[in-house]
């Protein structure tokens, strides 16, 4: 079966501060949909900051509690999801989006994510790969260069996000969607 008749879901997966919280948060609101951002239920399941999660349990464990979040999608329709930047890391994960999932990549360069970052000191603080980061700029391109290809071929469509506002970023996404939802109903 072609995947693209059975695309349920919006997906947003990219680097953290392409957008895919506040775009998908956009997208929800717009198309009246259930908004679901995997960060923010992971705080909500345990209570704890994403930073204390890391802080206390380390990163194996918060993605151990990633996985779980994703895994409890499976049976979503109807739903937009925001993802955390590592969420590519695990294939298992992919898997799950894919099914019902169409994955849009926001496709941010180094520029427009540390612009995004630095645009509010709490951007930076509250996330736990990035916090401590001595120079912003290296330690996102150290990161992207391990998973642009990861980002690259488990994505429907890119689309990029420079220059542009979260409103337009999200009604392109909206558009691209509901082309392909449209056409598979024939
Ligand atoms: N296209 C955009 N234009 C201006 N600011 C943006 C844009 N996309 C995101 N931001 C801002 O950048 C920051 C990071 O965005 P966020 O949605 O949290 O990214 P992600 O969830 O991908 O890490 C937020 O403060 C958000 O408001
Ligand atoms: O890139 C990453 O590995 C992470 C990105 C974060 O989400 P955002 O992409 O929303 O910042 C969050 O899941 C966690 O801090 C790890
Ligand atoms: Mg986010």
């Amino acid at each position: 079966m072609n995947r693209s008749s059975n695309f349920k879901n919006i997906v947003l997966i990219g680097m953290s501060g392409s957008g895919k919280s506040a775009v998908g948060k956009y997208i929800a609101e717009k198309l009246n949909l259930e908004f679901i951002d995997t960060d923010e239920m992971i705080v909500d399941k345990t209570g704890q900051s994403i930073n204390n999660i890391f802080k206390l349990y380390g990163e194996k464990y918060f993605r151990a509690l990633e996985q779980d979040i994703i895994e409890k999608t499976i049976k979503k329709e109807g739903a937009v999801i925001s993802t955390g930047g590592g969420v590519v890391l695990n294939k298992r994960n992919i898997e799950i989006l894919k099914k019902k999932g169409m994955i849009f990549l926001l496709q941010a360069s180094i520029d427009s994510i540390v612009a995004n970052i630095e645009s509010s000191p709490a951007n930076k603080e509250e996330r736990p790969l990035l916090k401590d980061a001595i120079n912003l700029r290296k330690r996102i391109e150290e990161i992207y260069k391990k998973r642009r290809h990861l980002y690259i071929s488990n994505s429907d469509i890119v689309v990029n996000v420079d220059h542009k506002t979260m409103e337009a970023i999200g009604d392109e996404i909206i558009y691209i969607f509901k082309q392909h939802t449209s056409c598979s109903k024939n």
